[in-house]
């Protein structure tokens, strides 16, 4: 956390330290509402450590002026020492208390927080998702959360602790010693601040050597995962060149940092030191003058050492807060969103019948180019339709406005006679199947990757649609069977496999309305037959929506649509399409022919 800390903040991230800003960070605190019992009792523990902690420099000196027969208020160095064991022990208690307390409130806090953000972005609308990527989605998540997670657990506390230090800590030296003090306050701070100051120089003069030699590990990355085509090219010598002269950078710019990394650490050993020498010396010659007990100096240069290091500290504390306002703005943001949310009502089942009734669509992302033009057509329940037409032609888009991914903004979609909005979104969506074009399969087991149409689904449930999908033989071909781990850590399936899966996933959701985005790539013959021949049994008593590229699955959908620049070109069977002379369909065909 201290590197975190300590590392220089960006302009995207710098936030002025104001009241509108540090509101927004309390819109945070809500989700830290439920357990401010405990925040409260983690706040006076802190305070109560800092105040007790505070009283050890003095009694530290006192056990100097007891030895030195010179103590105000105590007889025998034991008592001081048994009295300052105490406070230890008193300190270290509440010690424990706050940052136990501030971890439960903090990690709570933070895990509601992410199950907040997480709940509403994954209930969001597909138009949300087209203007962000996943990473930064994933960033809001880890790293912004984690930085709020760090100012509330630790960051606060140490802003309180430091201010409770630097507060009581100078109203006890000026007690204790006002002249010396005056001394200190005028030259200690400003070479504590002047030391801040140059000390940031100097890490953002590192991070420019990190970012250089960051620089130099991508070439490293990238022809090490492209050895082939290195080789390929007897390339070797121009990577060897390519990382020697990264490194020359590297070495240049890290020697121009360590000039000013010298300057800075003869500055600290000169000036800083130096300010101590001299508050040392002005302190000395004020015990030589009796004016104060060499305790008192002992504990006033305690004192003041508690002070710098506390001045030092909010340095990097405001840091961490400007960059928590900024990580709650973000995370705030993304709160603040309308979302899809539509708990389940009744389960409705739809029969399947569609309609398109002059549908015209542009996606908001692009509001000036319209994809889908005045678009008609009935798709009765059960009939089986395949979409045609060249690429990006809208064929997915018909499916984007079924699916109700996107707000279908001119015409009407309607199932069943009734305006797909007019039904629950999760009931309706319920009704729907996809077998998509890329199949991704989510770390797990096999089965929980077929149980994901139907969760809860029995294991014979599970079993009778494995094998309706074809898929049966090859599960049972591995030696785990269902409970294979497929994905990232487990076994790679190939294509055929994957899209049998996605199948079986398809048939224990039990669709009315059964939509097919066809895999452009072919697979071999034979899992071509055993794909083919799920699919069909899948289609059975379903309305169902090919997002066509084989002919053999067109051939056999009671009706083709084909797509062009979003408008409904042709329709009808494949026999009554091919008639059709120099028609789009036609030559397609003849084109995929040749
Ligand atoms: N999320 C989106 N935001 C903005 N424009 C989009 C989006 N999705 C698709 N488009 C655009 O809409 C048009 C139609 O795309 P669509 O994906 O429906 O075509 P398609 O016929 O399915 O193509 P393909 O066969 O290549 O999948 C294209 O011009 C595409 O660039």
């Amino acid at each position: 956390m201290a590197k975190r800390n300590s590392e220089p903040i960006s302009k995207e991230d710098k936030r002025a330290l104001n009241k509108t800003n540090l509101k927004t960070l309390m819109g945070v605190f809500k989700f830290m509402l439920p357990y401010k019992g405990l925040f409260i009792i983690g706040l006076i523990s802190l305070a109560l450590s800092s105040v007790t902690l505070l009283a050890f420099p003095r009694l530290a000196g006192e056990l100097l002026d007891v030895a030195s027969g010179k103590a105000k208020y105590f007889s025998s160095i034991n008592e001081v020492a048994l009295i300052l064991i105490f406070i230890l022990f008193i300190q270290s208690v509440f010690s424990f208390i706050r940052v136990y307390t501030f971890s439960i409130v903090s990690e709570r806090g933070m895990a509601n927080v992410r199950e907040t953000v997480y709940k509403k972005i994954i209930w969001l609308p597909m138009t949300f998702f087209d203007s962000r990527r996943v990473g930064e989605l994933m960033s809001r998540i880890t790293a912004d959360v984690g930085t709020l997670q760090d100012t509330f657990s630790f960051t606060l506390a140490e802003l309180l602790r430091q201010l409770i230090t630097l507060i009581f800590g100078t109203a006890i030296l000026l007690y204790l010693a006002p002249t010396l003090t005056g001394f200190m306050l005028l030259t200690f701070p400003i070479l504590v601040v002047a030391a801040l100051i140059f000390g940031k120089f100097i890490r953002k003069l590192s991070k420019k050597t990190q970012d250089k030699l960051a620089e130099a590990n991508v070439i490293v990355e990238e022809s090490l995962q492209s050895i082939s085509i290195v080789k390929a090219f007897t390339n070797e010598a121009f990577e060897i060149n390519r990382y020697s002269s990264a490194l020359k950078e590297v070495v240049n710019v890290a020697l121009h940092g360590s000039r000013y990394r010298g300057f800075f650490i003869s500055f600290i050993i000169f000036a800083l030191f130096g300010g101590i020498v001299a508050v040392g010396w002005y302190g000395a010659s004020l015990v030589q003058s009796e004016s104060i007990t060499v305790g008192e100096l002992f504990s006033f240069i305690f004192y003041t050492s508690f002070i710098g290091f506390s001045i030092a500290g909010l340095g990097d504390i405001f840091t961490q807060l400007q960059r928590s306002i900024g990580a709650s703005e973000r995370v705030l943001e993304i709160i603040k969103q309308t979302d899809e949310a539509q708990p389940k009502q009744d389960k409705i089942k739809v029969l399947g019948e569609i309609s398109f009734e002059n549908v015209s669509f542009a996606y908001p992302s692009r509001a000036e180019y319209p994809v889908l033009k005045e678009l008609n057509f009935k798709i009765k329940a059960g009939e089986k339709i395949a979409l045609v037409g060249q690429s990006g032609s809208g064929k997915s888009t018909i499916i984007n406005l079924l699916m109700r991914f996107y707000p279908v903004t001119e015409g009407v979609v309607s199932v069943d006679t009734i305006n797909i909005y007019d039904y629950n979104l999760t009931s309706y969506r319920e009704n729907l199947g996809i077998v998509p074009q890329e199949v991704i399969l989510f770390g797990g087991t096999i089965k929980e990757n077929i149980q994901y149409g139907k969760p809860g689904a029995t294991e014979d449930e599970i079993r009778e649609a494995a094998r309706k999908a074809n898929a049966l033989e090859f599960i049972e071909g591995f030696p785990e069977k269902f409970s294979t781990i497929v994905g990232d850590r487990g076994v790679k399936l190939s294509g055929g496999q994957r899209q049998r899966i996605a199948i079986a996933r398809a048939i224990l959701k039990d669709p009315s309305i059964l939509i097919l985005d066809e895999a452009t790539s072919s697979l071999d013959a034979h899992s071509e037959v055993l794909v083919q021949e799920a699919l069909e049994k899948l289609m059975e008593g379903r309305t169902t929506i090919v997002i066509a590229h084989r002919l053999s699955t067109i051939k056999k959908v009671d009706r083709i649509f084909v797509i062009k620049e979003g408008r409904l070109a042709e329709m009808g069977s494949h026999a009554e399409l091919t008639k059709l002379s120099n028609g789009i369909y036609s030559n397609l065909l003849k084109l995929q022919l040749q």
